[in-house]
């Protein structure tokens, strides 16, 4: 009797978003990636998104059923003989899905995955699948890809036919009526209004950000609201260019926060991933595996500041600027005394005013959550 913790029966699952980027998703699925999988002779089942949504909602409403045939096909059966036989299933089975989209594409179908097994026995201790993303680049920023380092849908088939993964570790954000997880980015101010306002460019390709981005400083506002961190933190030193810890003893659930930020806010954003995009890394510290979320907020400052700091996202130095805040950080909360929006992941929550309205971004530690990786 073997478990074994993958199937070559079960196919990959490809989620192509042919809306993601400069529209090339299908082309590259054609000319690159399925001929991949044709060679090396890996079967596969095609989901091609028809709308905003529509992953999330094919996820919630088919991970269940995907994963009772996965767990099927690594099923073995023990006993010599009919009568004594028992079927034996396996404790962890590895669900591999290709996605040709963007960061928004991966974000749906986290999301849906897990709001599909919520509260139910699909993902627990004794069964516990690992879910395994290629990420082909072909959505506009490409966080997660550029901040492993891939190039180009090549590059991202080699490293899927090379089979080494990394965590992907997941933000969660909760607000007084809702939760979800974000893998990329969480952010406030002129970030939020650059990604609010990019979609008018969407054409452009990743320029869209670069005019979006014009068209804020142009009209610099300040958000205000407040930034309080709880439990341990890391922040930038620039006098020994060092990450220092603060409060390493203290547990995320003290009611005192370790540090807080009063805002007014020009630029904030908490993320998961170094760059957000090629040649713009404004969180340089950042790393995907790890069980940190990377602050970099700067407060209250003109279009001077922020220009100057545009200017060094490209090589991270910008860490060093004096308006600058970078820290490494657990659990953050955000309240602001009006209603304000946020861009999770390049989608937009509009949160409450004061105290009720608060959000609150953790990384958690349950393994019952953490069940993505990537390959790297
Ligand atoms: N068939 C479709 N038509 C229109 N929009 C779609 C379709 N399928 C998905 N979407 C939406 O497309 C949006 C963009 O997806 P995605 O994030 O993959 O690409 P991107 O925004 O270009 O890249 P990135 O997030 O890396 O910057 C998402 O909001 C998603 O809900």
């Amino acid at each position: 009797m073997g478990i074994l913790p993958t199937s070559n029966k079960f196919p990959v699952l490809v989620v192509l978003n042919p809306h993601s980027g400069r529209k090339q998703g299908l082309e590259i699925w054609e000319n690159t990636v399925k001929p991949a999988l044709n060679a090396a002779n890996k079967p596969f089942r095609l989901i091609e998104s028809n709308s905003q949504g529509h992953v999330i909602s094919y996820f919630v409403n088919n991970i269940k059923p995907i994963l009772t045939d996965l767990a099927q096909s690594l099923s073995t059966t023990s006993g010599t003989t009919t009568d004594e036989e028992t079927i034996v299933y396996p404790t962890t089975a590895k669900l591999q899905i290709i996605v040709l989209g963007g960061d928004g594409t991966v974000h749906e179908i986290v999301n849906g995955i897990l709001k599909g097994v919520e509260g139910t026995s699909f993902v627990t201790d004794s069964f516990r699948p690992e879910v395994e993303f290629s990420v082909i680049p072909t959505g506009t920023g490409n966080a997660i890809s550029t901040s492993l380092g891939v190039m180009n849908a090549q590059d991202a088939v080699d490293r899927f036919n090379a089979g080494k993964t990394v965590p992907l570790r997941l933000m969660s954000v909760t607000s007084q009526n809702s939760q979800l997880y974000t893998v990329v980015v969480n952010s406030y101010g002129l970030h939020c209004a650059t990604v609010y306002d990019s979609e008018e460019f969407r054409h452009l390709g990743n320029d869209r950000f670069r005019q979006a981005a014009m068209k804020n400083v142009e009209n610099l506002r300040q958000y205000e609201g407040k930034l309080s961190f709880y439990g341990p933190i890391q922040r930038y030193n620039r006098a020994s260019s060092s990450l220092l810890y603060d409060s390493k003893e203290i547990n995320t659930t003290e009611s005192a926060a370790t540090l807080t930020l009063p805002g007014p806010f020009t630029y904030l954003v908490i993320t998961k991933q170094a760059s957000l995009e090629p040649g713009f890394t404004p969180t340089p510290f950042a790393k995907t595996s790890d069980d940190w979320m990377d602050v970099l907020a700067v407060q209250n400052v003109g279009q001077a500041e922020i220009i100057q700091m545009f200017g060094s996202t490209a090589t991270g130095t910008h860490v060093n600027q004096d308006h600058v805040e970078y820290i490494k950080a657990k659990a953050i909360e955000l309240e602001a005394p009006t209603q304000g929006r946020l861009c999770i992941d390049g989608e937009f929550m509009t949160f409450g005013a004061g105290p009720e309205g608060k959000v609150r971004f953790e990384v958690t530690s349950d393994p019952n959550i953490q069940i993505f990786h990537i390959f790297a």
